[in-house]
């Protein structure tokens, strides 16, 4: 456990960094700092392992005050993760990733084995190990980096911006492997952003930093798109925190519908389909491969060849049953039906829904929480 007491930093020239933080990052949780530039993210972080020391107020890690520890023990024993991945260019990954447990009087051997589970750990291959920074990609140094913070196996992981500098697609994949990571390992997170997509998606609590160092809110992602604490915290948070906010709603009571399917591979023959009715295209394994439209020739009873990939549209987003409402969602919309495809967890269909009932759910819940109990006053 992390906790901040009327934590302050004024550094000499006078800029208030932090002012009187309070805040408690549990054990075994992810927390993200999130804020617009220069509001005290990464100072915060920097006074959880001493690179910063508070000018007033208390810095706890596991109840200890850290001014009260040795600084290099406490940094070892302290992941920390940074943009850029901060690699040593000159050592191979192996070695990187081998450092701490080395300064940690490991010997040599098992620093490197330890440093090769790690490798596998965070995905990489093991031919990697031999490489220099540089010849690999941004995303894989990335991935380097957290494997290094693991390497003494440290119960509190600190990162700054860790995958701020990689394209969208490959900082969506970063994000996925450290929620991964996180449920094998339970390590205390505490994680630097100025995104808020990024802090919504990976943080069990985010706190949004304001100017002038100032804790704006610290609470659960679904309660901060719900109800935003302030002016500043709704504009940060932002436009589309609505519809944002189907990420954290379960779809249990989201009934699924039934529509008429036919096989790849297959005549139509057979096909229960009314005239104006989209077609579900299935393959052996009945895992959906994409529409047949009402208006396709393949549909004139003249024709009865087979059907083939080439007579479907592209389907939409697939729903996996059990998911959040958000996915159901982006299924019906995105699909050329209207009809959002649910398939179970092996990828089979298992019928479709609309947006409307996804927005109905959406209501029936609004107003099940703001209803009066029955037989309260009015
Ligand atoms: N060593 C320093 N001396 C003086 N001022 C500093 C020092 N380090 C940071 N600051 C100031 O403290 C404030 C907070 O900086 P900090 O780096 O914590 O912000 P941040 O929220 O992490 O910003 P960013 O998202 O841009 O990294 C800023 O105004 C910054 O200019």
């Amino acid at each position: 456990m992390i906790e901040f007491r009327s934590a302050t930093k004024r550094f000499a020239d006078g800029t208030v960094a932090v002012k009187e933080l309070d805040l408690t990052v549990e054990a075994g949780t992810i927390t993200v700092f999130v804020g617009p530039s220069g509001c005290g993210k990464t100072t915060s972080l920097r006074m959880v392992n001493r690179m910063v020391e508070p000018t007033s107020g208390t810095v706890l890690v596991d109840g200890a005050d850290v001014m009260a520890s040795n600084p290099a023990r406490l940094r070892r024993s302290i992941g920390y993760v940074i943009q850029h991945a901060g690699l040593f260019p000159h050592r191979s990954v192996l070695d990187n990733v081998a450092t701490v447990p080395l300064l940690s009087g490991w010997t040599r051997r098992r620093a490197r084995s330890r440093a090769a589970e790690l490798l596998e750990l965070v995905g990489l291959a093991p031919e990697l190990g031999s490489r220099y920074p540089a010849q690999l990609s941004g995303g894989q140094q990335q991935r380097v980096g957290v494997a290094r913070a693991l390497a003494a196996d440290p119960p509190v992981l600190l990162m700054d911006e860790p995958f701020s500098a990689v394209d969208p697609v490959v900082r969506e994949g970063l994000q996925d492997e450290l929620l991964r990571l996180q449920n094998d390992l339970d390590k205390t997170v505490v994680f630097v952003t100025h995104d808020i997509d990024e802090a919504v998606r990976i943080g069990e609590r985010v706190a949004v930093f304001a100017d002038g160092g100032r804790l704006a809110q610290y609470v659960p992602p679904a309660e901060l798109l719900a109800a935003p604490a302030d002016d500043f915290v709704a504009d940060f948070v932002g436009r589309d925190r609505g519809y944002r906010g189907l990420s954290f709603l379960d779809a249990g009571a989201l009934s699924v519908g039934d529509v008429p399917t036919a096989d790849v591979g297959a005549t139509l023959t057979g096909v229960a389909a009314g005239p104006g009715e989209w077609v579900l295209a299935l393959d052996a394994e009945r895992r959906p491969r994409g529409w047949l439209a009402p208006d396709s020739a393949l549909r004139s009873a003249a024709v009865s060849r087979p059907l083939a990939e080439s007579d479907l549209l592209a389907g939409g987003s697939l729903y996996t049953r059990g998911t959040a409402l958000r996915g159901a969602l982006d299924a019906a919309l995105s699909a050329p039906s209207g009809l959002g495809v649910v398939i179970d967890e092996t990828g089979r269909h298992l019928g479709v829904v609309t947006a409307g009932q996804v927005l109905d759910l959406v209501e029936r819940r609004r107003a099940t929480r703001h209803d009066p109990e029955p037989g309260a006053e009015r």
